[in-house]
């Protein structure tokens, strides 16, 4: 477990800020002007201090990862702070990242026994979406979760210098979203992360991966500050909170990692091993000396970080490109160590080869002595001693030709068996990268499907939010139909009782007014029978005329009336019928209309049906898509598995028959080896007794170039003394001459006589003889 390493550092104050400062550096403690808060950090960097200061003490820790340790470099802090000139420099100052370059290159030249392999990515998060900085097109990228990992797809290149990187890192700051603000014309409006992965792979072949993270944060201040974009605010706002707020949970004595939430912001989710993870992590918190809030808040961030801890691994890389890069490193050792073989063989013939040409050389050289002294009286010597050192030195060049020659053949035998090796080496090596790139392609294509298969998710995601949206319109537009209906139902029912109630009612009250009368009637027409059965006896018994007439006018008035009765009943009879007929016609409306009601019930009923069958079809299709999708992602599934085995098996049968190779190559190269060493054994055995016969060699030719030395001297002196002896007799027979020109000139004198002639005859004759 290691905390993550913070740094505070304050900018340079310019003059027109300096009444209105509101911090004060002490060594490793900040205080407010007024004294009343104290905070004390680790590393307090003042405001003449420099980006070097900063990488060396606070960042340079995090270059672990070049051993497979992940590393992560942030800057926080209110907008104007620093942040970006920390993380990046300017024109005249380096900043860290440039720093952390030259020392990852400082560091992979020290470590030459280790193959390095650098790619570098650039993204930008802005407004909640993420775009890749070094894509022309500024695209924006997704993340998603890759066998347990967070991976994006995003471009990384391939870099070999540190040129390249700065040129990549130049590139994406020129395509940041830069926004004007009030506080920094300039000021970055987006939190951009620069990233370098790096694998290394040592000589046996262990490969460990890192990942260096630098993160420059948007602006930490409150959205209000920035009026002109406060979407954009809120935005950098709500990632900073969640970061904060992560910061907080963490920094707390039982943080529980797995209850704090990453997935809050982009940012914060995209940090999430480097916050709480496998990670060696410094945030270099930027602070303004002349701002008292944003400052105080960038420092109670800063100490909320120093107490977080993270928990680096070193990430081993131990699948089957492991292997691979076991087998190549194998393959490229036993490539140097034939190679080597191969040289020191060579060097072996050389050398023998050297010793032989110095011997011969003598010979020449003496062979040439003697053309020189072949002139000379005292030769003799010299030739003889020559001739048993050339005797001597012929049968050591004849026995070395030899030699030579058996070990040319050897060389030749080795160089055509190391020509073999090599160009089944090469194809080793060839197929090798052709199983590394196949698995690479593999390996995209895997990630592509992948992401094919999350966008293909994503598509049954939103189909299927489609569905619900769709679903509960439905519904509500069901349950809205359903209370219309009711309410139509209910407004029917209700108009029609109403009024055939009311028109019952009215009815029902004529009828019982006519029942009414009619009874009134009838008595009265039971009156009247008893009134004519009154008469009757009456009359029966001899009654008063006056009473009989009265009794007359009565029954007549009776009569009358009852026929007015009679009438009316008649009448109310019609209006009864009338009524009836009405009622009738009523009953018939509402039937007509409980008629028309139940055909729009009906109606009302099969549009309900419809429509549930339309919904019905509707969900029968999204169930068949769905179905359908499903089916095509289990065939895609059942398919990459197949094709994923299949490559699996043709990996395995492609590594078994490499690894039988390697056996054979590394049985032949043990054979090679037996052989070189013996061979090599012979060679130095034949070496020393070369050395030593060149060493006879030498000391005799010390010999003879001494006695040779002497011999010239001696000659010397002999000649100077033939010399001396030849002047000596010169100057006599000059001598002699000049007397005897003396005689001649005399005898010459004496020529006329014949005496003389004759004298001179004989004195020539004595001379000549
Ligand atoms: N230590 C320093 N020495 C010299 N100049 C500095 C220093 N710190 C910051 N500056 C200057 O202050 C200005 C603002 O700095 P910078 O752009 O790095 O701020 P920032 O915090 O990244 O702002 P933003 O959040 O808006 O991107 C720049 O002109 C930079 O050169």
């Amino acid at each position: 477990m290691s905390n993550i390493k913070v740094g505070v550092k304050f900018r340079p104050i310019v003059e027109n800020e300096i009444k209105s400062r509101q911090w004060i550096v002490n060594g490793n403690e900040i205080q407010s002007k007024n004294s009343k808060h104290k905070f004390s950090f680790s590393n307090v960097f003042d405001e003449s201090s420099t980006n070097h200061d900063v990488y060396s003490l606070c960042a340079q820790n995090v270059l672990k990862s070049l051993d497979g340790y992940n590393g992560t470099i942030l800057t926080y802090g209110q907008t104007s702070s620093g942040k970006t000139f920390t993380m990046m420099g300017d024109n005249n100052t380096k900043g860290i990242i440039e720093m952390a370059i030259d020392d990852i290159f400082d560091t992979i030249d020290v470590l030459n026994d280790k193959n390095f392999n650098l790619r570098v990515g650039f993204i930008e998060i802005y407004n909640e979406k993420i775009y890749d900085l070094l894509d022309k097109s500024r695209k924006e990228i997704k993340i998603f979760d890759y066998q347990g990992q967070l991976e994006t797809n995003q471009n990384e290149f391939i870099v070999k210098s540190k040129e390249e990187i700065l040129k990549y890192v130049k590139i994406g700051n020129r395509n940041k979203h830069i926004a004007a603000t009030m506080l920094n014309e300039f000021s970055s409006r987006s939190h951009t992360i620069f990233s370098i992965s790096i694998d290394s792979t040592n000589s046996i072949g262990d490969t460990k991966s890192s990942k260096l993270i630098f993160g420059d944060l948007a602006g930490s201040e409150k959205p209000d500050i920035t009026k002109n974009s406060f979407n954009e605010g809120l935005h950098i706002n709500k990632s900073l909170l969640a970061l904060g707020k992560i910061i907080r949970e963490l920094s707390k004595p039982n943080a529980n990692i797995k209850n704090v939430r990453f997935r809050e912001s982009l940012l914060t989710r995209l940090l999430a091993s480097s916050l709480g993870g496998n990670s060696y992590t410094t945030i270099v918190c930027t602070a303004s000396p002349v701002s008292f809030e944003e400052t105080f808040n960038t420092i109670c961030f800063a100490q909320n970080a120093e107490k977080t801890k993270c928990k680096p691994i070193s990430n081993n890389i131990n699948d089957s490109a492991r292997e691979v890069t076991i087998l190549k490193t194998q393959v490229q050792k036993l490539q140097k160590e034939l190679e080597l073989e191969r040289s020191r063989i060579f060097d072996n013939s050389i050398i023998n080869f050297n010793s032989t040409y110095q011997v011969t050389h003598t010979v020449r050289k003496t062979e040439s002595l003697k053309r020189k002294f072949h002139v000379d009286p005292e030769e003799t010597i010299c030739e003889h001693a020559t001739k048993i050192f050339v005797q001597t030195d012929t049968s050591a060049v004849d026995e070395n030709m030899e030699l030579i020659e058996e070990l040319k053949n050897q060389v030749a035998d080795f160089k055509n068996e190391n020509e073999n090796l090599k160009a089944q080496l090469s194809e080793c090596n060839q197929n090798l990268d052709n199983l590394i790139h196949m698995k690479e392609s593999l390996k995209h294509d895997l990630k592509e499907e992948s992401h094919k298969g999350w966008k293909i998710k994503e598509k049954c995601k939103m189909l299927r939010n489609k569905l619900v949206r769709k679903k509960e319109k439905l519904s509500s537009m069901k349950a809205n139909l359903i209370d219309t209906h009711d309410g139509l139902d209910k407004a029917c029912d209700e108009s029609f009782k109403e009024q055939y109630e009311s028109d019952l009612m009215h009815k029902n009250l004529i009828i019982f007014g006519l029942e009414k009368e009619l009874k009134k009637l009838k008595d009265a027409l039971k009156n009247t029978d008893r009134n004519k059965q009154f008469v009757s006896c009456a009359v029966n018994t001899e009654a008063d005329p006056f009473e009989v007439q009265k009794l007359e006018q009565e029954i007549y008035n009776q009569h009358h009336m009852i026929h007015d009765l009679n009438m009316k009943n008649q009448e109310l009879l019609y209006n009864n019928q009338v009524l009836q007929k009405q009622l009738e016609e009523t009953i018939l409306k509402a039937n007509e209309m409980m008629k028309e009601r139940d055909e729009f019930r009906r109606i009302n009923n099969t549009m309900k049906m419809n429509f549930q069958e339309s919904i019905r079809n509707t969900r029968n299709q999204f169930h068949n898509l769905v179905e359908q999708k499903q089916k095509q992602a289990i065939d895609f599934r059942k398919q990459l598995t197949e094709s994923r085995n299949d490559e699996l098996k043709n990996h395995l049968k492609l590594q078994e028959h490499y690894e039988k190779q390697f056996n054979i190559l590394r049985i032949s190269n043990r054979k090679l080896n037996a052989k070189i060493e013996a061979l090599e054994s012979e060679l130095n055995a034949k070496n020393e007794s070369e050395l030593q016969k060149s060493k006879i060699a030498d000391a005799s030719i010390r010999e003879l170039i001494l006695t040779r030395d002497q011999e010239s001297e001696k000659i010397k002196f002999i000649k100077s003394r033939y010399e001396r002896k030849l002047t000596e007799t010169v100057k006599y027979l000059e001598k002699v001459l000049n007397q005897k020109d003396k005689e001649l000139n005399e005898i010459k004198k004496l020529q006329n006589s014949k005496e003389s002639n004759n004298l001179i005859d004989k004195l020539v004759a004595i001379n000549i003889h």
